[in-house]
C-alpha cells in the first residue's frame, strides 16, 4: 500500500480542489484524452515522458474502477510475503498524479516499485516497454464500471456529481470521463494482450476464485509462495477485510472507494435502452477480440 499518510493526503487535497469545481469545469483535455484537473496536470503529463521505469518495476493498469486498489493490495501483500518487508510507496500510486517533481522523487524508491495507472496503452512511458517492467492489467465489464464510476462521482460529497445517471451514462458512452472512454482503453490494451511481461486479469474472475487468481499473479511476478502464504494473502484481500479497513488505508473515500464489490450492480441502474446501446457498443468494439471472449461478455452483461 501507499505510504499511508501520503496517500490519504493527496486524496485530501484532491477532494478541496474538487469542492471548488462545477463538473462543467472538471476536465481538460490532454493529447485527446480528458483527465481530471483535481488529480492530473499538463505539466506532469509532460515530466512523466522522462521517467525511467526498471525491469522490476511492477505496473497496474486499469480503467478507472476496474479493481486497481484491489490488485495493489494483492501485490503488496505477496511482496510482504516474500520479502517480510512491508511495502510502502511514499507517493501516490497512481503514476501520472501528481507533482512534476514526483519522478525524481521516485528515482530514490527501493525496488520493486508498483506504479498503479489508468493510462491508455499508448500513453505510457516509453521506458515500461523498453526496460520491460511486468505489467498486470485489470479489467472489469463495462456495465459493473460504469455503474462504479457514477456511484463514485455521486456518493462522495465533494467530488462532483451528474444530474442523473442516464446524464453520466450519455457521457460514458462517448468517453467524456475522466481517462477517457472504456472502449477506446481496451481496443488500446487488447493489441498488447499476448504481450511478452503483460498479464490481463479480470475483476469477474478474481471474485469468482480469488484463490486461484492470487496464485497466477504471484506465479506471473515470479514469486514462490506456499499455499499457506498464498491463503493468508487471499483472506487480507476479501472486499469484506478490504472495506473494514477502508477507513485507515484511504482515509474518508475509503467507504466509497470500497462501495459494493459486486458482479452485477449495472441491473440497478441500466434501462432496456442503455442495455443496447451499451451491448451494440461492445459487439462493435470488443466482440470476437481476445480480450472480448476474455470479459466473458454474456455471462456479465446479458440480464
Ligand atoms: N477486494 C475487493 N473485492 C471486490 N471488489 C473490490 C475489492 N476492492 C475494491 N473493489 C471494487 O473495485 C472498485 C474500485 O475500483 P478501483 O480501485 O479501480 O477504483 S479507482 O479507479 O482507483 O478509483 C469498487 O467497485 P464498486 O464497489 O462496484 O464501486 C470497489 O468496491
Amino acid at each position: 500500500m501507499a505510504d499511508k499518510s501520503k496517500f490519504i493526503e493527496y486524496i485530501h487535497d484532491a477532494l478541496e480542489k474538487s469542492k471548488e469545481t462545477a463538473l462543467s469545469h472538471l476536465f481538460f483535455t490532454y493529447q485527446g484524452i480528458p483527465y481530471p484537473v483535481t488529480m492530473c496536470t499538463s505539466e506532469t503529463f509532460q515530466a512523466l515522458d522522462a521517467f525511467e521505469a526498471r525491469s522490476d518495476d511492477i505496473v497496474i493498469a486499469s480503467y478507472p474502477k476496474c479493481g486497481s486498489n484491489w490488485i495493489l493490495h494483492i501485490v503488496s501483500e505477496l511482496i510482504f510475503a516474500v520479502s517480510k518487508k512491508k511495502y510502502t510507496c511514499p507517493e501516490f500510486p497512481v503514476l501520472e498524479c501528481g507533482d512534476t517533481e514526483k519522478y525524481q522523487r521516485m528515482k530514490l524508491f527501493p525496488s520493486p516499485r508498483i506504479l498503479t495507472t489508468h493510462l491508455h496503452y499508448d500513453k505510457l512511458p516509453q521506458s515500461v516497454f523498453k526496460n520491460k517492467a511486468k505489467i498486470l492489467v485489470i479489467f472489469r465489464n463495462p456495465k459493473d464500471t460504469a455503474a462504479s464510476f457514477f456511484h463514485f462521482h455521486n456518493d462522495v460529497p465533494d467530488i462532483p456529481s451528474y444530474a442523473s445517471w442516464d446524464e453520466f451514462f450519455r457521457q460514458f458512452i462517448q468517453g467524456q470521463v475522466s481517462w477517457g472512454s472504456y472502449f477506446d482503453f481496451a481496443i488500446n490494451w487488447n493489441k498488447h494482450i499476448d504481450d511478452e511481461n503483460v498479464k490481463f486479469m479480470l475483476y469477474e474472475d478474481l471474485k469468482e476464485n480469488l484463490l486461484a487468481g492470487i496464485k497466477q499473479i504471484s506465479e506471473f511476478l515470479g514469486f514462490s509462495l506456499t499455499d499457506e502464504q498464498i491463503r493468508a494473502v487471499s483472506d487480507q484481500s476479501t472486499f469484506q477485510a478490504m472495506r473494514e479497513n477502508s477507513q485507515e488505508t484511504h482515509g474518508a473515500i475509503g467507504p466509497f472507494l470500497f462501495r459494493k464489490g459486486e458482479v452485477g450492480d449495472w441491473k440497478n441502474l441500466f434501462n432496456e435502452t442503455q442495455n443496447q446501446e451499451m451491448d451494440e457498443r461492445f459487439k462493435e468494439c470488443l466482440a470476437g477480440t481476445s480480450l472480448g471472449v476474455k470479459l466473458k461478455y454474456e455471462s456479465h452483461c446479458l440480464a
